[in-house]
């Protein structure tokens, strides 16, 4: 195991990649919202009581901070305050235009959803400076990034960084050992920050990103806002081939096999969507890493 030369990330930076609000407990917001949702219908306490069917006192104790209710009872009280359930424990410090901007959202056909957010991004973010080329490779285990990022950034004449070997060194440990030490939790948040500086650092490179990092919301948000992405898509059994190949010490024998397949087609269709919002795709069937790497290249010019 290597010598840690750096702390977990500050809380206020792991708290936002968890998407959670540690600044205050959940049952003082659940409290605080529940008082504000309340006042805006103008409703009384009786009133909520009365339209949930939850008991004045319980909702004295919620609305007091001290009470930790059920789901079930929760949806009572979303439904009586006519609004979603999320609503209820909602993180509202943005305010009031986001709720609305949430709501206009919703009621987008979801097809539109991607050309919107391109939208967004366009009009309101940093606009890139002119010479910046920042590529990156997403996809699951085995896609070929770490291949292919090297071959593309010789072709492009581009620095490559791996952003598995930046948190490697950011963390002074093996991405199995942080996984150890810290759980997923830990290493999304060493990804973040890694990510991060990687992105203030380079204004042009090729990065060949971790497979997971599409599953954790604002930084994969901040990856696709920064970087022309690209994803290596590739059938279940091709990414099960490629890692078998590295001789995997996880899929030594034929169940660890069995499992690490399930695995890998489980993850693959979670991830398909999130993967699926990269910029390009490029399906590796059949392709060698060379070809891969051509055609990436050949598209980006395009
Ligand atoms: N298009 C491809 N066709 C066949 N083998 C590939 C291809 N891309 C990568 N490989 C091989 O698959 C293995 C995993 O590739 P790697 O680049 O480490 O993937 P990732 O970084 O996405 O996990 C390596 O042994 C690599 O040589
Ligand atoms: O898919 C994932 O969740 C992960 C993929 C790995 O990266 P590679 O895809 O580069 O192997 C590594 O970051 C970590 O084990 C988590
Ligand atoms: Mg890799």
């Amino acid at each position: 195991m290597g010598s840690r030369n750096s702390a977990l990330p500050d809380a206020p930076a792991a708290t936002r990649v968890l998407g959670h609000d540690d600044d205050e407990p959940l049952l003082a917001r659940l409290a605080r919202r529940l008082r504000k949702l309340r006042a805006e219908r103008g409703m009384t306490r009786r009133q909520l009581a009365e339209q949930s069917g939850v008991s004045l006192p319980h909702i004295a104790r919620i609305e007091g901070g001290e009470g930790n209710v059920s789901v079930l009872l929760l949806d009572k009280l979303a439904q009586a305050l006519n609004c979603p359930l999320a609503e209820v424990v909602a993180d509202d410090r943005a305010g009031d235009e986001i709720a609305l901007i949430n709501e206009f959202l919703h009621r987008q056909p979801a097809q539109r959803l991607g050309t919107i957010r391109h939208w967004l991004v366009e009009e309101f973010a940093t606009a890139p400076e002119a010479g910046d080329r920042r590529i990156a490779l997403v996809g699951l285990r085995g896609a070929g990034k770490s291949t292919v990022s090297a071959l593309l950034a010789k072709r492009l004449d581009l620095p490559v960084v791996e952003l598995n070997r930046e948190i490697e060194r950011e963390a002074g440990l093996k991405v199995h050992e942080i996984f150890t030490l810290y759980g997923q939790t830990g290493f999304r948040q060493f990804e973040r920050r890694c990510l991060e500086r990687v992105l203030a650092q380079h204004r042009s490179l090729v990065l060949a990103t971790a497979g997971g990092i599409v599953a954790e919301r604002p930084t994969y948000e901040l990856l696709l806002r920064h970087c022309t992405t690209v994803w290596l898509k590739a059938a279940p059994e091709a990414h099960f081939a490629r890692v078998a190949g590295q001789n995997d010490a996880r899929i030594a024998n034929q169940r660890l096999r069995r499992e690490a397949l399930n695995n890998i087609n489980r993850t693959l269709t979670a991830r398909e969507d999130l993967y699926r919002m990269a910029n390009l795709c490029v399906d590796t069937t059949g392709l060698s890493p060379e070809a891969v790497a051509r055609e990436i290249a050949a598209r980006l010019t395009k």
